[in-house]
């Protein structure tokens, strides 16, 4: 398994292209399924879990190619020939799950192994179910798969969610684009990425009102058609070339980058002495004086993301003074603490609550993850640490980090990656 050295201390300075969003891009591919014509997304970020997804939707019988010179464009479209999402690739991606409510809606028929839990939590799926169920779907549980059928069609109803969710909210959404009659999704998620997947089913001919609130009604048509959409570019990337270039005292440019989908990030991080600005083409990152201590508590959109709580942790075990980091989302979010206080970090975790108190600086190590977003915080401390730090089971950073040791190295990182 391929690993990630890095050799800390240098000051990250220059320019970073974000990719297109991960969380965007999955809902989007899976949107695919809802029409027989092309649908073609451009600023695809080239990551192992949209591969994933690519994969899923060629077992269902609909073709992925890419088209055009620049890799990151798609195209998807084809007849769908089989309605059933199979354990080997659902249990790799979580995200597989997006595909229930698109295919139920196309083929009144879908069978889609029931994601496990995995290192953040136990993150059932009652609410993609229930909501299923409250559009007139069947819904089985047998085998370790989730029958949802649906042989008359899906007819609309109202849902209120009774806590937010981003994944229950995209499936209810895809789903009702398609179901005779009005629909209306209360207390739902307001993520952009939930915003960008609105605008791709309104150009496929979808009727949505209330894009950007928590309350969405799609009045559902009888078809979709083609579209052409552009991806919007990765939040929580951006979040996380930010904490990179503040811990280590750079200067970076990220180019694409949208502080309007960052509001509570950049209010965190300006608090803890980053500047953040909006320049032409993207945003300004750089590191004023000193770190100071800042608190954050994740929360639903627009509060602060629990995909940039580890990453912004691990900003804080150098600033001056202590934080509270508060992780309301998922019950089991804390696995880079111990990975953290083994570079000296000095992090006290109270159930949901963690105490950081700044150290002066952190030293290299050997460490290992066991999601995504732990895995970056860890690379975040190594820029930062004296001497070596060697990032284990490399394969979680790529399912949401495109090319990171290219786009690190580019602006002076001493990081590269150990085939293994
Ligand atoms: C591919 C993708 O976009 N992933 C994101 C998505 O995940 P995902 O869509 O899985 O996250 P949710 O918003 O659904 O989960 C929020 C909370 O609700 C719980 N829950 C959710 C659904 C359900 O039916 N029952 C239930 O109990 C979950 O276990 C979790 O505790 O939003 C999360 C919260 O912003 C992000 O961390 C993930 O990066
Ligand atoms: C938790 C994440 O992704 P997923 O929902 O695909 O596990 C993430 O992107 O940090």
């Amino acid at each position: 398994m391929d690993r990630i050295r890095i050799r800390g201390g240098r000051p990250l300075e220059g320019r970073i292209r974000i990719s297109g969003a991960k969380n965007a891009a999955l809902p989007l591919l899976a949107a695919g399924l809802l029409t027989n014509e092309r649908l073609v997304l451009s600023n695809v970020p080239a990551l192992a879990d949209i591969a994933t997804m690519a994969s899923l939707l060629r077992t269902l019988g609909v073709a992925v190619e890419p088209i055009g010179n620049d890799g990151r464009t798609l195209s998807i479209g084809g007849r769908i020939t089989s309605s059933e999402a199979p354990y080997d690739i659902v249990r790799k991606m979580r995200a597989s799950v997006l595909v229930l409510g698109p295919l139920l809606a196309r083929t009144g028929l879908a069978r889609v192994s029931l994601p496990g839990g995995c290192a953040i939590g136990t993150r059932p799926i009652d609410l993609h179910l229930k909501g299923l169920e409250q559009l007139g779907a069947e819904i089985n549980l047998e085998g370790g798969y989730v029958t949802a059928t649906a042989p008359r069609g899906l007819k609309g109803a109202t849902i209120i969610f009774p806590f937010v969710s981003v994944g229950a909210t995209e499936n209810l959404l895809m789903a009702a684009t398609l179901a005779e009659g009005t629909t209306v999704l209360v207390n739902a998620a307001r993520e952009p990425e939930i915003g960008d997947l609105a605008a791709c089913l309104t150009a496929m001919g979808a009727r949505i009102e209330g894009v950007g609130t928590d309350r969405l009604t799609i009045h559902g048509v009888a078809r979709l058609g083609g579209a052409t959409h552009r991806i919007i570019p990765d939040r929580i990337e951006t979040g996380t070339y930010a904490c990179a270039a503040a811990i280590t005292g750079g200067s970076v440019l990220l180019e694409d980058a949208r502080l309007e989908h960052l509001g509570a990030v950049v209010r965190t991080l300006r608090e803890a002495g980053v500047e953040v600005t909006e320049v032409e083409g993207g945003l300004a990152v750089r590191r004023l004086n000193g770190l100071h201590g800042a608190d954050a508590m994740t929360e639903p959109y627009p509060g602060f993301p629990t995909d940039m709580q580890a990453q912004f942790m691990a900003l804080m075990s150098v600033a001056e003074g202590a934080s509270m980091v508060t992780e309301t989302i998922f019950e089991n979010r804390f696995m880079h603490v111990p990975e953290l206080a083994r570079m000296g970090a000095r992090i006290v975790v109270h159930g949901a609550s963690a105490i950081v108190r700044g150290v002066p600086a952190l030293s290299g190590a050997p460490v290992m993850a066991t999601d995504l977003r732990a895995s970056v915080s860890l690379v975040i401390a190594g820029l930062a640490a004296r001497g070596e730090t060697v990032v284990h089971r490399v394969y979680h950073l790529d399912r949401g980090y495109e090319r990171i040791e290219e786009k690190l190295a580019a602006c002076g990182a001493v990081i590269e990656r150990i085939p293994g």
